[in-house]
């Protein structure tokens, strides 16, 4: 955002343009808020201002909502005119009543502005400014916080000391990720990214390799099926089904991947665990699979080209010798659950399986942990507080030569070439047994259609967190795929 800025402001656009656009951005949110009030009988609308530019959106805010009519209060900290630059100017600009800050707050407040700090939060905020913040917290007005809650970092999500809780965030020209990170994420409320002048083509110098997860990101490159195509041209994906007492796991993945588009989707099953998978199973194929030697033979099938492997299989040395001969005869991996703690011991022999001696440059691995898998793999990452969720796994992406998917509420998909995305999609609901098993299964699906494996990655995230949002409240994990078929609506219109 910094060098958007200076980018723009070099081109002859002045910082104090910039900084009235934000600022009439955040009145006009204000505004919104506000809707159905009337100024005479409410409480007053207060600003606060902090000592940087944050503060100075605020106080442009302020001129046009007393412009509007409302009553509006200043809580400034620091000197604005000693700040100088668009501070000063801003200040100049409004025309109301200024107090300085103290944790007494006003009484009667129907809103609060909070331009305290934003993008140039620099340490944790202490002591009286603790408190003021505690205390807007706790007051029964509504917030809307300016660029970024105050106390929260924007870029890692991270609450520095004690942060702002907002309804409503306003930010500008692009989000950062400390909107989507959590706990940034739910300190935003509502999101509203305002343009302020700042032109798309800044990007082009700017290179940006951070994305919000969605459409735009990966609908183009999705596979479809050919108006005279064949099963064979959308794959064929293979699902590895766990022991006897554990087939579940493996058919919610099997029946999420031929959902999400795999022209063909096997089940291989150990000998034990044939009969239950057989009397559950009716377009999903089975076949026997006992052992590395069975699956070797498989493998000279080269039309069988995506794998999942974890889900209910069981923690061992099977996991790792399948994992190994699927990537060494060049297929596409997704490996997840038990998958992934299988080589909890000696992460660095799938990471030499993932390159494969680097004959391939495009990654084939996709690792789905969790917070829990994840600090199996990369045991340092996860510890590392001074890294943000999105940093650990773009390092650890790096390292494996996978895509890494590190679910949770703020899903984050990373691949070797460094370009991320950030997932803020989806419902608390799909925190529910065996959604990250039908996750598999998607991704399967459009690995086995050959979209590139980022984008399969991104893409099916964002499917399953739309078929959570479509199914609503009651979710469990086996009404996924049956949302699939509204979800590939919604994309086709979107790409038409
Ligand atoms: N990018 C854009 O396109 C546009 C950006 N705009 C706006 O600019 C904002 C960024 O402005 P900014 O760089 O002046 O930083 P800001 O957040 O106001 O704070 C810096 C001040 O806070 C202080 N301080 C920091 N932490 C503290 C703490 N814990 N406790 C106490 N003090 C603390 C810090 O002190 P220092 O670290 O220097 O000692 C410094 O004085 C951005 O968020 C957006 O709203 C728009 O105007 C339009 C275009
Ligand atoms: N609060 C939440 N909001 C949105 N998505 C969530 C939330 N909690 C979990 N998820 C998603 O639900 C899935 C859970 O996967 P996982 O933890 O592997 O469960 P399981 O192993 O039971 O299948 C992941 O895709 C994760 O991103
Ligand atoms: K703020």
């Amino acid at each position: 955002m910094a060098e958007a800025d200076r980018i723009t402001i070099e081109g002859g656009f002045a910082g104090f343009s910039l900084m009235i656009e934000a600022g009439r951005g955040v009145a006009d949110a204000a505004l919104a808020m506000l809707k159905g009030l009337a100024p005479a009988v409410s409480g007053d609308v207060v600003c606060l201002a902090g000592p940087g530019k944050n503060g100075g959106d605020a106080l442009v805010a302020a001129e046009f909502l007393r412009r509007a009519g409302w009553p509006v209060v200043v809580r400034q900290l620091g000197d604005p005119l000693s700040s100088g630059g668009d501070v000063a100017e801003a200040f100049r600009f409004y025309r109301g009543r200024s107090e300085p800050i103290t944790s007494d707050l006003p009484q009667r407040v129907t809103l609060f502005i909070d331009g305290l700090f934003g993008a140039g939060l620099s340490r944790p905020i202490q002591g009286e400014l603790a408190e003021i913040v505690e205390a807007v917290n706790k007051s029964s007005a509504r917030i809307l916080a300016i660029d970024l809650p105050s106390g929260i970092c924007g870029r890692t999500g991270a609450v520095l000391g004690t942060a702002v809780k907002a309804d409503r965030t306003v930010t500008f020209f692009r989000g950062k990720p400390g909107h989507l990170l959590d706990p940034g994420r739910s300190h935003c409320g509502v999101l509203d990214i305002v343009q302020i002048g700042i032109e798309d083509t800044v990007l082009q110098t700017i290179r940006p390799t951070c994305f919000r997860n969605g459409p735009a990101l990966w609908n183009d490159v999705r596979r479809r099926p050919q108006a005279s195509g064949h099963k064979y041209d959308r794959g064929h994906a293979v699902v590895f089904s766990g022991p006897a007492a554990r087939t579940g796991a493996a058919r919610l993945s099997a029946s999420a991947a031929l959902r999400a588009g795999a022209g063909l989707v096997t089940m291989f099953s150990p000998p034990s665990a044939l009969l239950v998978n057989a009397s559950h199973l009716t377009a999903i194929m089975l076949k026997r699979c006992e052992g590395a030697e069975d699956l070797f033979e498989h493998l000279k099938d080269d039309r069988l080209n995506a794998f999942v492997l974890g889900p209910g299989f069981g923690v061992g040395k099977a996991a790792r010798q399948y994992a190994e001969l699927v990537l060494g005869a060049g297929r596409l991996l997704v490996l997840d659950a038990d998958g992934l703690t299988s080589f909890a011991d000696d992460p660095n022999r799938l990471f030499a399986a993932s390159r494969n001696g680097d004959r391939e440059p495009r990654p084939r691995l996709v690792l789905t942990p969790h917070m829990g898998e994840f600090a199996r793999l990369f045991p340092d990452l996860a510890e590392d507080t001074t890294l943000s969720k999105l940093e650990k796994t773009k390092h650890a992406s790096e390292r494996s030569g996978a895509i890494v998917v590190l679910k949770g509420a703020d899903t984050v998909i990373a691949s070797p070439d460094g370009r991320a995305a950030i997932n803020d999609t989806g419902t608390p609901w799909l925190a529910t047994a065996g959604t990250g098993d039908v996750l598999t299964g998607i991704l399967a699906a459009q690995l086995a259609q050959r979209t590139p494996a980022f984008e399969a990655a991104c893409m099916s995230v964002w499917m399953h967190s739309r078929a959570a949002e479509l199914f609503g409240p009651g979710l469990i994990a086996e009404d996924l795929p049956g949302q699939l078929p509204t979800v590939l609506t919604e994309l086709e219109r979107l790409a038409t």
